[in-house]
């Protein structure tokens, strides 16, 4: 038997149920709910079953990872397109070889290189927020985008590149669209993937996506593997270089070919620009329209930093309301909507459910986010519920007891989100220097909407209007400095 859910139709399943999900409603998502910790929706005549609640969540995702860490068979079907993606990948060998990558590239160590680009990206940041205080989404966008090249291949898009990381981020929403079950024909007749090749359109389309991306990444590519051929020769140390560079290395030898190179690093560059960007942009919005807690944590930080001098990654031990307050902004305004889907590898038992082999699982974020069990008035912005939480959210989500969890944004077990480190020290500096160097207010006469998102797997903010003021000319002068030391980076 299955959890109850709303009745679907012959052949199609809940198909419009589906299409919200996709693309993130939140009265899909609240509808879902009404049917208790689990609903069961019909992609067809295959089942999904949509977790609403943090405890079953838990107990399905985190206590029996090991057997609910696949993705599923709609998902497989991309995987063959994508084979060196891991988010794709099915729980498997290459899942494993994937991961190993993943946790020696974004491994708490790993991550330390987010530190150095994001502390000087931030400066560049300040400086086109001051000036282009309407433009704060693509700002953000072009910051989580340099700090993610920087890491990558050690180069920095100045405004000149800006149509190119417009163009990129473009082609990501797209590609998010492809990835997302329901969303192509074959999901609903699975038959049609034994067409001869030329009559399944999505993969000439998803080809085409691939060779943009491909043209982005190939240029700093080649010039990477000419630093790599020259460092071999000297015997160079590696640690501490760019992610193409470390991710030669790792693969010398293997014979993997240079599109699989190219695919681990447009998974790094998409999943990490794309989810600091939106975390940024949401962070904003939410200063604006709960101004006590920004005035609460400036305050923090003026007696902890003073004015005198840039906050940095260091003072993160210090600054518990604003550690707080970040944790509450990814509760209260997640970004991602129904999480990525897992599926199980075995059949399952939950209290009186028995889950068969191969259904898809799907957390639904948000609403587990606003659940009543967990949170004391779950709709209320209150960094203050976080205070005595002094974990990072890498040590809280794997967390035994659900309910001492933080939140649930970067996922669960197997599956967890592996660029969770790199997540939080990118975060934290640029929301400690954001608020140390601004005051945001709403634009007068225009009113902030947490609602208006994009359609998608990331429920990007539409673009927004925002009032963002220098605290002071002694804030602008320490930022000028500090931008005139910065080293002089290789510039596209
Ligand atoms: C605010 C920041 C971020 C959030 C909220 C976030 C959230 C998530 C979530 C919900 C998942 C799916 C987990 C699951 O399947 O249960 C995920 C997967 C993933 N994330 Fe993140 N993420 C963030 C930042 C990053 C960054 C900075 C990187 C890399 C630089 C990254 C790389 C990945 C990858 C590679 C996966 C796929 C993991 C797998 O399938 O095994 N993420 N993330």
């Amino acid at each position: 038997m299955l959890p109850t859910g709303p009745r679907p139709w012959p052949w199609i399943g809940n198909q419009s149920l589906i299409r919200g999900l996709n693309s993130g409603s939140s009265r899909t998502l609240k509808h879902l709910t009404r049917y208790g910790d689990i609903a069961t929706i019909w992609l067809s005549r295959s089942p999904i079953l949509v977790i609403n609640s943090p405890r079953a969540a838990h107990e399905l995702l985190h206590s029996m990872s090991s057997k609910t860490s696949d993705r599923p068979i709609t998902v497989h079907h991309r995987a063959k397109l994508l084979p060196w993606s891991l988010v794709l990948a099915p729980y498997g060998e290459q899942f494993h070889r994937l991961r190993k990558i993943y946790h020696h590239l974004l491994g708490q160590q790993g991550a330390m290189i987010f530190r150095r680009w994001s502390e000087e990206e931030t400066l560049f940041m300040f400086k086109s927020l001051a000036e282009r205080p309407d433009q704060a989404h693509f700002e953000c966008d072009r910051h989580a985008f340099n700090v993610t090249m920087r890491v990558i291949y050690g180069v920095r898009y100045g405004t000149e590149g800006d149509q190119r990381v417009r163009d990129t981020f473009q082609l990501w929403e797209t590609m998010f669209c492809y990835f997302l079950p329901g969303s192509l024909i074959f999901d609903y007749f699975p038959s049609m993937l034994k067409l001869p090749p030329w009559l399944q359109p999505w993969m000439w389309i998803f080809r085409g996506l691939k060779r943009r991306e491909r043209g982005l990444h190939l240029r700093h590519l080649r010039r990477i593997e000419d630093h790599y051929l020259q460092s071999k020769k000297k015997s160079t140390p590696i640690s501490g270089t760019p992610f193409a560079m470390q991710l030669l290395r790792m693969t010398d030898g293997m014979n993997i070919g240079e599109q699989a190179i190219i695919d681990v690093l447009s998974m790094l560059l998409g999943a990490g620009a794309d989810t600091i960007s939106c975390f940024m942009q949401q962070f904003l919005k939410a200063m604006a329209v709960n101004p006590k807690a920004a005035v609460a944590a400036q305050a923090e930080i003026d007696s902890v930093v003073g004015a005198k001098r840039l906050p940095n990654w260091e003072d993160n031990p210090n600054l518990p309301y604003v550690r707080a307050l970040i944790k509450e902004v990814h509760r209260w305004a997640p970004f991602a909507a129904a999480g990525i889907p897992h599926s199980t590898t075995e059949d399952i038992t939950y209290g009186d459910y028995v889950i068969s082999k191969g259904t898809v699982l799907l957390p639904n974020i948000p609403s587990i986010m606003r659940n009543q069990e967990r949170y004391v008035e779950p709709d209320r912005f209150d960094p203050a519920r976080f205070l005595n939480d002094g974990s990072d959210s890498a040590t809280s989500a794997h967390n035994p007891d659900w309910s001492k969890r933080d939140h649930v944004h970067f996922g669960w077990g197997r599956r967890l989100c592996p660029g969770v480190y790199a997540a939080d020290i990118c975060i934290f500096v640029a929301v400690t220097r954001v608020l140390w160097s601004f005051d945001i207010q709403p634009h007068p006469g225009i009113q902030v909407r947490m609602e208006d998102v994009s359609d998608g797997l990331l429920k990007k903010p539409l673009p927004f209007r925002l009032q963002i003021n220098s605290r002071g000319p002694g804030y602008d002068e320490i930022v000028a400095q500090q931008l005139e030391m910065c080293s002089t980076a290789n510039k596209e």
